[in-house]
């Protein structure tokens, strides 16, 4: 069934608003086929990436920072001026790093990959309660099946729509969660409520130490953010017979504004940096943390929203879950005018509303390298109508 239905797969993603394909991307059962000893059956081609994108071998680890959250929150100067000075430094290289001492509480996220693991390992007609409609940033997709029709990721992906509930008067993952899918869910929505909740405070105590990096008020960009409309996302991803063909995500930037990962155990991000692809080891007491392309604009390009993707294996299926910062969708994406000068004195990119980019990232757009540029043309071209 599985074979089928990504075989009847409907048209490329683009702006005909097309539903999204109610088919679905069985792993388990894609990998029985492929594994069917009479007959090595291959991935279907929807799957397999073309040569220059497919998964390199030999990759070497990337050495991103370690920053100690806590010791750059105690003040103390020493820790202040070390954590600035390693964020500064990689966010001007790649905007990759490391975040220890997180306050984030441990049984919480092991809490929140049982669920996860409860809901990925649920038969599709459980998970399509909460399908993802065409155009939506929220909701569950497997694989995109209906979004894309080529270079399809080896995953499955559940999204929520998270705004702090002290500034919204409600708890949004949690609400999702019950309209969509039921009373019986209640548990697995409020854990993802708490989740995204701490890792809303993470994002603003990151924020600081953004600001205090660059020099400009701490209180610029947490103020900026506090009334945040994020994304949580879960990434799920099936073990694969043939991890050499596919990728897990496709080589992108984030266009939103920080991006805060939690790695479960089994490796596969990497990072496109000097020039070769590096990875970034599971840790389990740090979440990784990158600049968007959103927060490059905010800082007129002083830090870079860099190029990764992820890569899946054969021997085991990979967790990760993605909290993406990105600031109330009216807001106008414009620098402080002290960062104006520090390059060439010139404005990077135009002013944007986060709505506008996220609409243009789901109905227009697939995001890859070049998001923000190709955004900034369109927003261009639809000035000159
Ligand atoms: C705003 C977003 C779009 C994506 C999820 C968040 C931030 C990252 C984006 C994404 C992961 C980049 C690679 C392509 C993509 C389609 C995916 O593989 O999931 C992107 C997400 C999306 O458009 O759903
Ligand atoms: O799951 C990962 O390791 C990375 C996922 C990612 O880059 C994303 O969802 O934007
Ligand atoms: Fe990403």
């Amino acid at each position: 069934m599985a074979m089928k239905c990504i075989a009847t797969f409907p048209q490329r993603f683009n702006d005909n608003k097309t539903k999204e394909d109610p088919s679905i991307f069985d792993a388990n059962l894609l990998n029985q086929l492929s594994n069917h000893h009479y007959k090595k059956m291959h991935i279907p081609q929807e799957f397999v990436w073309p040569d220059h994108e497919k998964p390199s071998t030999d990759v070497q680890p990337l050495q991103a920072p370690l920053i100690d959250l806590a010791g750059f929150l105690s003040g103390d100067s020493f820790l202040v001026s070390e954590a600035t000075r390693l964020v500064s430094e990689a966010s001007k290289k790649h905007g990759f790093f490391l975040v220890t001492n997180h306050g984030v509480d441990e049984t919480l996220l092991s809490r929140a990959y049982l669920f996860m693991d409860s809901f990925f390992k649920a038969p599709a007609c459980e998970k399509q309660k909460a399908q993802r409609t065409w155009g939506e940033s929220s909701g569950y997709a497997s694989s995109f099946v209906g979004r894309f029709s080529s270079k399809l990721p080896w995953k499955e992906t559940l999204s929520f729509k998270f705004s702090p509930q002290e500034k919204c008067q409600s708890q949004t993952v949690k609400d999702f969660v019950s309209n969509k899918m039921g009373v019986e869910y209640q548990n697995f929505g409020k854990v993802y409520q708490e989740y995204a909740e701490a890792m809303n405070i993470l994002s603003l105590k990151i924020m600081e130490l953004l600001g205090k990096s660059l020099g400009i008020e701490r209180r610029h960009f947490r103020e900026f953010f506090e009334d945040n409309e994020s994304i949580l996302r879960l990434n799920y991803y099936p073990q694969c017979n043939q991890p050499e063909l596919t990728l897990g995500t496709g080589p992108h930037c984030d266009p939103t504004s920080l991006t805060i990962l939690h790695q479960h155990q089994v490796a596969g991000l990497q990072v496109f940096v000097d020039n070769k692809w590096q990875s970034i080891p599971p840790n389990p007491q740090a979440f990784v943390v990158n600049i968007g392309d959103t927060f490059m604009a905010l800082t007129n390009g002083i830090y870079q929203s860099c190029l990764h993707r992820a890569v899946v294996n054969r021997e085991r299926e990979r967790k990760t879950f993605a909290f993406f910062l990105c600031p109330k969708g009216d807001k106008i994406v414009k620098p402080p005018k002290e960062l104006v000068g520090v390059m060439s004195g010139e404005r990077e990119y135009p002013d944007f509303t986060w709505s506008m980019f996220l609409e243009f990232t789901q109905k227009h757009y697939r995001s890859d390298m070049n998001t923000l540029e190709e955004f900034s043309n369109w927003l261009k071209n639809r000035k000159s109508f």
